[in-house]
């Protein structure tokens, strides 16, 4: 039995592939585990794992950066984001938003499930996630999705993951560093450095006790 690493862009598990010598390409690995480039957003990796998810793997880890809508979590934090929801699947009703449950077509919000007894795990922060097409980045849309969801992380590939290994029953983990705050766009402010060493650093980590 093997794990499945799942990252959108290469740059975010770059140190992990260096760490353990692994060749170049968007489907690599060695003996332990598998890594999947997806490629960034939901539709792309959603192909991506219907391509190569299969029971062979006894654990799907998603690693990333992401935004936080809660300004207490410095940037840098790992967090354990344990439920995601797919936060613009659903229509509008004039005003009001209408979610997948609502029109009566499944669900929106998938869990990661696993039976993991580590500890690198557990320390870890457990938040709820968005996962989304258009990154939020103004004051209105921000407000708004906070009194819908009150999310704390934000991506753009979380519950596709999830997603696909509930449909496969394969046990799953999503974990994400958190590069910047959801707030009015502000790409200066985003520590995309700092977050993707302290994601390797876990993930390395994580690897070598598991
Ligand atoms: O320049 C931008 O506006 C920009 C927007 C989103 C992501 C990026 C990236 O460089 C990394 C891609 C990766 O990052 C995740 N991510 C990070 N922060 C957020 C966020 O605030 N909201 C949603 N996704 C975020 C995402 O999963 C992407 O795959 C650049």
């Amino acid at each position: 039995m093997k794990m499945l690493i799942v990252a959108a862009t290469k740059p975010e598990i770059a140190p992990l592939m260096m760490h353990f010598n692994l060749p170049g390409g968007d489907f690599t690995g060695n003996k332990e585990f598998d890594i999947l480039i997806t490629g960034v957003g939901m539709t792309a990796t959603a192909y991506a794992l219907g391509k190569h998810l299969s029971k062979q793997y006894n654990l799907v880890l998603n690693l990333g950066i992401a935004g936080s809508f809660d300004r207490s979590i410095a940037l840098g934090t790992i967090v354990n984001v344990y439920e995601d929801t797919f936060a613009e699947l659903g229509a509008e009703d004039h005003e009001k938003f209408l979610s997948i449950e609502d029109l009566g077509f499944g669900k929106s919000t998938h869990s990661a499930f696993n039976n993991l007894l580590s500890e690198s795990v557990a320390k870890l922060p457990k938040v709820k996630g968005i996962t989304v097409n258009r990154v939020h980045g103004c004051e209105p849309s921000i407000s708004a999705i906070n009194t819908r969801l009150s999310p704390v992380a934000e991506s753009m590939e979380g519950a596709a993951v999830l997603y696909c290994c509930g449909q496969q029953d394969i046990p799953c983990l999503q974990i994400r560093s958190i590069s910047n705050y959801v707030e009015p766009r502000n790409r200066k402010a985003w520590k995309i450095d700092l977050a993707l060493k302290n994601l390797n650093h876990w993930a390395i980590e994580f690897l070598t006790n598991t």
